[in-house]
């Protein structure tokens, strides 16, 4: 299984279309909110017909009757991972795995993560502008324990954090982690960046890969250099 996930960051399914054309193997991918906005879930068979694996990233955060609810229709899609936030806290996580498993195609859910302190956010911003207190590592791990707890799968991280997650919740845990950077790249609107090869040595088990790729020169180069480096 691939290890790099693409994020399909594009507004138009023809554009999803082109992009995918040009690989000849499965790819994970990652739907989010501006395609699902764009194209609509619909979106979702399109790739499935194309024999892709689906993360659908829609980071679901809200009460946990509303969670639930919108998990049990999101499991009967049939992707492979879906998510939510962290910040949600433990009652709405267990409501999302319940919905999940309500929604079960043949009794099997989706994996689900939490998305514990985006990548986008830095040391200065969590503290100054959110008003959570102390290190980013402490609040990214005590939200990765609390996924645990409610029998969540894994979480969204930075490379920075997965190592210590894997210590306090065990190496099944998944830990999937975006902010990837080529080393020739900008960061752009990430904060917490690393590159590929810092990420197979910190034993990231995924990393979700967008721009680097998708707007590469050669986007299929790219993806096998990236995913030839994971697999090393
Ligand atoms: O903490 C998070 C959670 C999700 N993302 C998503 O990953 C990709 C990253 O795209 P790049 O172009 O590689 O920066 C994007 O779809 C985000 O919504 C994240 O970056 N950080």
């Amino acid at each position: 299984m691939s290890k790099t996930i693409v994020a399909l960051d594009f507004s138009s399914k023809q554009e999803v279309v082109d992009f995918l054309s040009q690989f000849d193997e499965p790819v994970y991918v990652k739907v989010g909110m501006e395609l699902t906005y764009a194209c609509g879930l619909e979106i979702i068979k399109t790739i499935k017909e194309m024999g892709h694996h689906i993360f659908l990233d829609l980071k679901l955060h809200d009460i946990p009757n509303t969670v639930k609810g919108g998990m049990k229709n999101l499991a009967a899609l049939g992707v492979d991972i879906v998510n939510v936030h962290a910040a949600g806290g433990i009652p709405m996580m267990k409501a999302a795995i319940e919905g999940l498993e309500e929604g079960a195609i043949d009794g099997k859910r989706p994996l689900c993560i939490a998305v514990t302190i985006l990548t986008s956010i830095s040391q200065e911003i969590m503290n100054d502008q959110i008003g959570i207190e102390g290190e980013v590592i402490d609040t990214v791990k005590r939200y990765a324990q609390n996924a645990k707890a409610a029998g969540l799968d894994g979480v969204v991280c930075s490379v920075y954090e997965a190592k210590a997650i894997h210590e306090v919740c065990g190496d099944d845990f998944l830990t999937v982690t975006p902010g990837i950077r080529l080393a020739t790249d900008a960061k752009g609107d990430q904060a917490r960046v690393a590159t590929p090869d810092f990420a197979r040595e910190q034993g990231c088990d995924y990393i979700v890969v967008g721009r680097s790729i998708t707007k590469s020169e050669n986007p299929v180069k790219t993806y096998h250099l990236i995913e030839d480096t994971m697999q090393k």
